[in-house]
């Protein structure tokens, strides 16, 4: 039990550590009057180092929401790095490019599309990206990746987030379908050859893969 609670002790202090900007704390309160989650603020300084990583200029994010998880990306990537980012929900999108345009992002430097993923990953190009973000339905997450791991150049990351699935996929009596569903494409991403992966437990869970 010690250990459990020291856990949770640096699980709030590492979230303390993140410092989030106005723009992305205006998205995170536009997030919770929708009713919508976002990534947290340690999830959200993950995103803007991978980004900073990779000197990202090319990056999809799939599950704009109100703009936490974009916001903190484009803090990361390039200063001429467009963010391509996707959500069937236009309005949470609006809001979305009102935090980009108060964090002073060029409206050229984002790419809202309207729509569902998988009506619009397959239409972007094969190997131009260096970072996707999958953040929207979990029961899509295995079909998002799929997308993702053709979309990515070798060396491009790809970051699935609520990957423990509210504490519940590390609990095998926990048999839900959306518990399954995440624990499946934990299986699917570590397996796989032609990824280097880890699971990191920041935020909700974050599950990450570098394309060889
Ligand atoms: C968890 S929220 C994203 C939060 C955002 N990434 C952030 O941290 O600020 C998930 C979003 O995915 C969107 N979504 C759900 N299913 C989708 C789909 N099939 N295609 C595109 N967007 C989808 C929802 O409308 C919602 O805005």
């Amino acid at each position: 039990m010690a250990g459990s609670s020291a856990k949770a002790q640096n699980w709030v202090y590492t979230e303390g550590l993140a410092v989030e900007s106005e723009a992305a704390q205006q998205a995170r309160a536009a997030a919770a009057e929708a009713g919508i989650e976002c990534v947290t603020p340690a999830t959200g300084a993950l995103l803007e180092t991978f980004a900073a990583m990779a000197r990202a200029k090319h990056v999809v994010e799939v599950g704009t929401g109100t703009g936490v998880s974009g916001t903190w990306l484009l803090a990361g990537m390039a200063s001429d790095g467009v963010l391509t980012t996707i959500d069937v929900e236009v309005d949470l999108q609006r809001e979305a490019r009102r935090a980009f345009a108060a964090a002073g992002i060029a409206s050229s430097r984002t790419r809202t599309i309207g729509g569902r993923a998988m009506d619009v990953l397959p239409r972007l190009a094969n190997g131009n990206y260096d970072l996707v973000l999958v953040d929207a339905e979990v029961t899509d997450a295995a079909d998002h990746l799929a997308q993702a791991k053709r979309l990515l150049r070798p060396g491009g990351t790809v970051v699935v987030t609520e990957a423990l699935w509210g504490d519940k996929v590390a609990d095998p009596a926990r048999r839900d379908s959306d518990t399954v569903a995440m624990r499946e494409v934990i299986r699917t991403v570590m397996e796989d050859e032609g990824l280097h992966a880890t699971l990191l437990p920041t935020g909700g869970g974050v599950l990450v893969a570098v394309k060889r």
